[in-house]
């Protein structure tokens, strides 16, 4: 499945606002079909908290259904199938509890965001469950993927993300799946 940015239509009345922001029926004909089995939520307290960039290897491989419910965050997926032509390219995106906006990162991509307001709130839809020995990570600086953090100083990382490898490292266990890399609006 490809990568896609979901901009997801919000209902407004008088009270606020209504949004379906999953909906099994709808989601596969934005290719998007995935089976999600787990449902993730995290809370950064400081700006400039930056997760990623992560995978789990198949049989555990997950797609991500990915929104921010709090707060503001650059979220992006890299391409880490080997033999892809788009090996270490990206598509990243701004997601926002205001613009509730959805990036869906499919198995075959490392995903990670930076958080740019305090107290940011992410939750994601998983169709594998947790399997910590399958997790797998590439560095967030990596030189060749260059991504352009939106940040202004030194990330706040977790220990493990401070010493995951290159691209150029990285014995990845995903193949080329012959999907494209293209960043789509659902
Ligand atoms: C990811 C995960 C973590 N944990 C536990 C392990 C650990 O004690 C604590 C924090 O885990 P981590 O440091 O791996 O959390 P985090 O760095 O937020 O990891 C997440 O990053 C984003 C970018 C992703 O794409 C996710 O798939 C996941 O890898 O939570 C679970 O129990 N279940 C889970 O599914």
């Amino acid at each position: 499945m490809p990568v896609k940015l979901i901009k997801p239509k919000r209902f407004g009345d008088e009270r606020g606002w209504f949004v379906e922001t999953y909906n099994a029926d709808r989601y596969p004909g934005l290719g998007i079909g995935a089976t999600f089995v787990q449902d993730n939520h995290s809370m950064s307290a400081e700006v400039g908290t930056l997760r990623g960039l992560h995978f789990q290897a198949p049989s555990y491989g997950q797609d991500k259904l990915v929104r921010c419910v709090r707060g503001r965050i650059w979220d992006v997926a890299v391409d880490v199938r080997k033999g892809s032509p788009t090996w270490g390219q990206w598509v990243g995106a701004e997601l926002s509890a205001e613009n509730g906006w959805q990036l869906f990162v499919p198995i075959g991509f490392a995903h990670g965001f930076v958080t740019l307001e305090p107290n940011t709130e992410v939750e994601y839809k998983c169709s594998g469950l947790y399997a910590p020995g399958a997790e797998g990570a590439l560095i967030w600086n990596d030189p060749t993927v260059a991504l352009p953090w939106p940040l202004s100083g030194e990330p706040v990382l977790s220990a493990k993300d401070k010493i995951a490898p290159t691209l150029a490292e990285l014995d990845s266990p995903f193949d080329y799946d012959g999907i494209p890399l293209e960043p789509i609006d659902a």
